[in-house]
């Protein structure tokens, strides 16, 4: 970021929508570097970064590794039997404790943030091109909250109504730091990444370019 540059202060905290929160700058610089060398090992394995295949033949643009449960089009599975067939790497406490700050900064809710109990982390990868097009997280069998970090460069993020992907929905620019968490009424929600802003990012996180994005479930299959 042009540190010459004048910068405008941002909110604490804004609701796009009831049970979706964004909190601009929550995670500090160490964290988000940790974050990223955590990402980059699990992104070697056991099971590596792909693009996700989609059963109707088309692929993901975006690159995905999980830790905890491995996601595929449309279900979670311990093994990753659509990549190399290894269990994916064990989701470890320290994420879990991530997840539960990072629900008591959106929500101010202390007995919410303890009962969180995130398994899965799925960390998605955008190059300058990568998009993620309007859905609902739903495979889980759990109302739990969605937690998302972002890290790298900026995006815009569309978050929408649980009905369809029209309108109404918000644009929000998730800057490298901001957690937007959305549970509640708004757990089943559209959302997704129209595009993503190349060259916006810090690379003393670690990220040189293109953006990061970690988002902790509770898949309500268990630990
Ligand atoms: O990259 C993002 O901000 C959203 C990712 C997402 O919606 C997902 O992984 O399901
Ligand atoms: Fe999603």
């Amino acid at each position: 970021m042009n540190e010459g540059l004048f910068r405008l202060p941002r909110p604490e905290r804004v609701e796009v929508a009831p049970g979706a929160v964004h909190v601009p700058g929550w995670l500090p610089l160490e964290r988000q570097q940790e974050l990223v060398a955590a990402c980059r090992e699990w992104a070697r394995g056991p099971v590596p970064i792909r693009r996700t295949e989609l059963p109707g033949g088309g692929v993901m643009s975006v690159r995905t590794v999980c830790v905890g449960w491995h996601w595929q089009p449309y279900r979670y599975t311990r093994v990753a039997d659509d990549v190399n067939g290894l269990p994916v790497a064990q989701f470890p406490d320290w994420l879990g404790e991530l997840g539960r700050s990072a629900v008591a900064a959106a929500y101010g809710d202390d007995d919410a943030a303890a009962r969180y109990s995130p398994d899965t982390a799925l960390i998605n990868f955008y190059d300058d091109s990568a998009r993620m097009g309007l859905h609902q997280d739903k495979d889980e069998k759990s109302d739990a909250p969605v937690v998302s970090l972002s890290i790298g460069d900026s995006c815009v993020f569309r978050f929408g109504n649980t009905e369809n992907r029209g309108r109404p929905y918000t644009d929000v620019e998730l800057v490298s730091g901001d957690l937007f968490v959305f549970g509640g009424p708004s757990r089943f929600a559209y959302h997704g990444v129209p595009k993503v802003l190349p060259g916006t990012g810090e690379p003393a996180t670690g990220m040189a370019r293109g953006r990061l994005n970690i988002t902790l479930r509770d898949t309500g299959l268990g630990r």
